[in-house]
């Protein structure tokens, strides 16, 4: 089985995000590249990433008006990405237009509650009802719109995975243990790896708890001993 491990290269600087993406390469199964590194770096710092070797995950999360989705979605076809998100609250017709502007190759997974949100903070969007309805109303919706999967913590991917059997689920907000590690920082909705992998997500996006470890690599090796 390969690695579902997709490191989450959240850093300013392009050199520190080659040297960190090389270190670890042997103990992860992708790169996960995001706006702030996209906003900096954009397609030459894609390119010199995708250099290491492993797939690249671009998590722009996109969420507009279809026709500019669209758009974008062809702009980033020659980067090759394995994985797009965007946003399930973009609604049907964005996810539809953005699933067919992608290459045939790119997976598009939609957001859909942000893990650094709970309850409380979706009443305050005007969004009545858990995390969890929401989580499982924006995934049939998705699934409906024909994409290749979504993304959710790992508090909901059991029941996602139970309605979409053969879907593509992308769990981030992942601590390696209870009170070890990185803290939660924004993290809301957090679980460890092991069980968001037992409960069926495909690809667990990690973040802090290796780029922050004092030894990354170590920190790596650790969690993918785990899985
Ligand atoms: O789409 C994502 O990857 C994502 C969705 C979500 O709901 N929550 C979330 O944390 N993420 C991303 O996952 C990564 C988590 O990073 P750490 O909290 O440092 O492990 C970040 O790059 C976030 O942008």
């Amino acid at each position: 089985m390969s690695n579902p491990i997709y490191l989450a290269v959240d850093l300013p600087r392009l050199d520190a995000a080659v040297a960190l993406g090389q270190k670890v390469k042997g103990h992860v199964g992708g790169l996960k590249l995001g706006l702030e590194f996209f906003c900096a770096h954009g397609h030459h710092g894609v390119h010199e990433m995708a250099k290491i070797g492993l797939p690249i995950f671009m998590d722009l999360k996109l969420h507009d008006i279809p026709n500019t989705v669209a758009a974008a979605m062809q702009s980033i076809h020659v980067l090759q990405p394995a994985i797009v998100t965007i946003h399930a609250a973009g609604g049907r017709a964005m996810m539809e237009d953005a699933k067919a502007a992608a290459g045939e190759s790119c997976k598009v997974v939609a957001v859909t509650v942000l893990t650094s949100l709970d309850d409380a903070d979706l009443a305050r969007v005007g969004v009545a009802g858990s995390s969890h309805d929401q989580v499982l109303r924006l995934t049939d919706l998705a699934q409906e719109a024909g994409l290749d999967g979504i993304v959710c913590s790992g508090h909901e991917v059991g029941e996602v995975h139970r309605r979409w059997k053969n879907g593509y689920f992308v769990v981030p907000g992942l601590r390696p243990a209870e009170g070890k590690g990185a803290a939660l920082g924004d993290q809301k909705r957090a679980v460890t790896p092991r069980a968001a992998r037992d409960a069926g997500a495909s690809c667990l996006v990690i973040g802090r708890p290796i780029s922050r470890a004092e030894d990354p690599v170590a920190a790596a090796r650790a969690i993918e001993a785990t899985l």
